[in-house]
């Protein structure tokens, strides 16, 4: 098949007997009418149709020797910077249809399984490791454009450091049996964005203190596979109407818990099990935080010139932009969208190939930009509240417009330049950006999406090169070495 259309997409996604919890039921019947996630469902038909748009498909698609169809850019292993910087284009068509607000647009998961299938060497000849189950899923991944969620974290119980956390009852998840035909898996792992709504489930453990080896394991399943559940969060969707909720009615993502009830990994399915070390080197020596980090450092520019045009928007409409401290705040929003394209421009300019032969962008730029752009983000929403002022709260409906009090709105909410109805749509994207349930979620999104941002910080210390510096202010200083 190669590079999937969105019909194609909503046809197996519709198919699929997940088991998916959502307020106190169980999801039946068709996943893409359900009111939570259609409106997502229905984006990401339009994402995997852009794959076969004329316009796009070039840069979208690319060929592999020896296969008919073309396949979805995202797989491609760069080993040039010039395909860094395809991989670039193709994101950031993705990125800018959904104007940033999809985290997990399949971009993502599928660079992550790319860096995997890249680096999948470091487990070669390694206890318990399977290298070539990573080829194989990626490869499968690459012919059917197979869409993945994933789970790193384990649930919120006790992050005390000295917590071992080997309860007997299993919760976090963990082997809890090993047969002839695979892992049993027990307990449950946090939190699936998109979970239950993609082909697959990619479970990785994030390196702790204490790590159990139960829980040192990898490995990707259908989200129907027998046992497994999706618990959804309440939906952020606030309604279908475009005017009303223009973010969430399309961009809203649901997370899940994920549930393993006894769930039978198949031996062909698992990554590595029972190996502390390679679940660490896995995650830290493999190029997955430089290629997940690309991708998401251009998802989050294109998202801060999106947010530039709204406080532009903004500020035009009301006609404040006389006021410095007006000026001051879009230039804060500017100063934060050139820091990360620099950023993001430094990674390719840097990249290097690998001990494996892949071109991968350097890690520290996109790291301070991972930092970085935590902080900035709630600023930004907070700068659109500020310049927003009152106008956030006074959000008539589509159906406001449609009733008889439509004179009065049209009088007395006109702007300088604009009609009421404009300006109320503009409000209401603002509002829908930053205060209602989607909006807030997206602030605690891009804090935390990517791991804790103290203990991202804390990485990025530890593996800057700081001994230049250091050596200079010695000398300076004629300090003798210790
Ligand atoms: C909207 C959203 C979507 C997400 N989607 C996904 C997803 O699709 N897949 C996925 O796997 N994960 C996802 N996550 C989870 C994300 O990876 C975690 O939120 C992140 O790793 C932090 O872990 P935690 O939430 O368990 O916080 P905790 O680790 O519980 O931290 C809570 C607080 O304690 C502090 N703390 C805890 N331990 C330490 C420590 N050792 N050192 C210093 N401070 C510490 C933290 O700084 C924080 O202030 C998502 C999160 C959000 C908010």
């Amino acid at each position: 098949m190669g590079a999937m259309t969105g019909e194609a997409f909503i046809n197996r996604l519709n198919q699929r007997k997940t088991e998916i919890w959502f307020n106190g039921n169980k999801v039946e019947g068709k996943i893409s009418e359900h009111p939570a996630f259609k409106g997502l469902i229905h984006t990401k038909e339009s994402l995997y149709d852009l794959q076969h748009d004329p316009t796009f498909n070039e840069d979208m698609t690319f060929s592999l020797p020896g296969k008919k169809e073309r396949i979805g850019l995202s797989y491609l292993q760069p080993k040039t910077k010039d395909d860094l910087k395809r991989r670039r284009k193709m994101m950031e068509h993705w990125a800018r249809h959904t104007h940033g607000m999809m985290g997990r647009s399949p971009d993502y998961m599928n660079s992550a399984l790319m860096s995997f299938a890249s680096s999948a060497a470091i487990l070669k000849d390694r206890e318990n490791c399977f290298p070539e189950h990573i080829q194989a899923l990626y490869e499968r991944a690459m012919n059917e454009d197979l869409s993945f969620a994933h789970s790193f974290i384990t649930p919120q119980v006790n992050r005390s450091q000295i917590n071992m956390g080997f309860s007997e009852e299993p919760i976090s998840a963990k082997v809890v049996e090993k047969n002839e035909k695979g892992l049993v898996i027990k307990g449950a792992r946090l939190l699936a964005t998109q979970g239950g709504i993609t082909d697959e489930i990619l479970v990785f453990s994030a390196p702790r203190l204490f790590f159990d080896p139960d829980q040192a394991f990898a490995f990707s399943i259908p989200s129907d596979t027998e046992g497994l559940k999706f618990i959804c969060r309440e939906s952020f969707v606030g309604s279908e109407s475009l005017f009303n909720h223009p973010l969430s009615a399309r961009y809203e993502e649901m997370d899940s818990i994920v549930v393993f009830d006894n769930v039978l990994v198949p031996w062909e399915r698992v990554f590595y099990y029972d190996n502390v070390d390679a679940a660490i080197d896995f995650l830290n020596k493999s190029s997955f935080y430089s290629f997940a980090y690309h991708q998401v450092i251009i998802r989050q520019v294109v998202k801060t010139e999106f947010i530039l045009g709204v406080a532009e928007l903004l500020v035009a409409t009301i006609n404040v932009s006389e006021y410095q401290h007006i000026q001051e705040k879009l230039s804060e929003i500017i100063i934060g969208l050139e820091t990360m394209k620099a950023l993001l421009d430094k990674s390719e300019a840097d990249a290097e190939i690998d001990e494996w032969g892949y071109m991968r962008p350097s890690i520290i730029p996109l790291q301070v930009a991972g930092t970085i752009f935590p902080k900035m983000y709630p600023r930004f929403c907070e700068i659109i509240q500020l310049i927003g002022a009152s106008g956030m709260v006074s959000l008539p409906t589509e159906k406001d417009f449609e009733s008889p009090i439509r004179q009065d709105l049209e009088k007395y909410l006109q702007a300088t330049n604009k009609t009421a109805e404009d300006r109320v749509k503009l409000f209401r994207l603002a509002w829908d950006l930053t205060m209602s349930p989607f909006g807030t979620r997206q602030i605690q999104y891009e804090r935390y999406f990517f791991g804790d941002p103290i203990r991202l910080s804390s990485n990025l210390y530890k593996a800057y090169p700081k001994q230049l510096s250091v050596d200079r202010v010695s000398q300076f200083l004629h300090l003798k070495n210790d």
